[in-house]
């Protein structure tokens, strides 16, 4: 199992463009982590450093004990597996179960083990029923999914979700929290990059807030949402049942429509 490091880890584009500033972090095996921040705050740079898109201009970033400067993007992406935010930058194949099959075919896995992986993905993810289907003929919720199942069949310790819930339904909800619970049974480490404030506070212990390229936070929901000084620096608008147990001022820490109507029948005698 695999554990993420970064120290002290600065980056800039080759146009110059400084992208991230000082972040430290470690991730540590089967950890779930949620990363947040207003558009341009550096979290699609910090987790393109993570599996090795990108190599640190200043600081270290360490996947197991490799650091991802002596190694390359292909070596550390077989443990880091990143579903880019959107599936039209990573499908290539004319039919699904092609798409999912080719990163553990490509992993060097024996054909067993490709058929294993292949179809434990697309069942994951809902899409056994579009094996056979050219990805760009179906939905772009479920070319996400695609996405993910490819990434899931490579099997790496660590996986990182670029805005998952973007253009979900109900059901494709209900898939992602079923496939995480999976993941976790299987001690894998998930990072999400979301702009979904329930999705984070349905499904993500720890919380990693950036802002202006630096890490402003990294706490637990409960104290993540209700502190004030964080939700200003960085912009954030916490999930509708914060807002409302402010507004009514409420006990600090509640984040599930539960929690808010227990208070609501405790204030009421109830
Ligand atoms: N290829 C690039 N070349 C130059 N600058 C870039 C490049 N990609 C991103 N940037 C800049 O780096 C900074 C951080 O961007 P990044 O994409 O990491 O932020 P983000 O928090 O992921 O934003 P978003 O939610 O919009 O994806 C921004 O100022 C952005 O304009």
């Amino acid at each position: 199992m695999t554990e993420l490091h970064l120290n002290n880890v600065s980056f800039s584009y080759p146009d110059g463009t400084k992208a991230l500033e000082n972040l430290t972090l470690s991730i540590a095996t089967g950890e779930r982590v949620a990363i947040v921040g207003q558009n341009g705050a550096g979290k699609t740079t910090a987790v393109k450093l993570m599996n090795g898109l990108l190599k640190p201009t200043e600081g270290t970033v360490l996947v197991g004990d490799w650091n991802t400067k002596d190694f390359t993007t292909a070596q550390v992406s077989r443990k880091v597996g990143y579903v880019f935010q959107n599936p039209d930058d990573q499908i290539f194949h004319n039919d699904v179960e092609s798409e999912v099959r080719f990163g553990p075919k490509n992993m060097g896995f024996e054909p067993e083990r490709v058929d294993e992986l292949t179809h434990w993905a697309m069942d994951l993810c809902g899409i056994s029923e579009f094996a056979d289907e050219n990805p760009y003929n179906l939905p772009y919720s479920v070319r996400k999914f695609v996405t993910i199942a490819s990434v899931l069949a490579m099997d790496s310790d660590i996986i990182i979700l670029d805005e998952p819930t973007a253009g979900q339904d109900k059901i494709g909800l209900q898939i992602l929290g079923n496939l995480l619970q999976v993941l976790e049974e299987k001690k894998k480490s998930v990072i999400t990059i979301t702009h979904d404030m329930e999705f984070v506070t349905d499904y993500f212990t720890r919380i990693v807030v950036m802002a202006n390229r630096q890490l402003v936070a990294d706490d637990n929901a409960q104290k993540i949402f209700y502190n004030t000084e964080v939700l200003e620096k960085s912009m954030l608008k916490p999930p509708a049942v914060a807002q409302m147990a402010k507004l009514l001022d409420f006990p600090s820490g509640i984040l599930s429509k539960g929690q808010l109507i227990k208070v609501i029948l405790s204030q009421r005698g109830q």
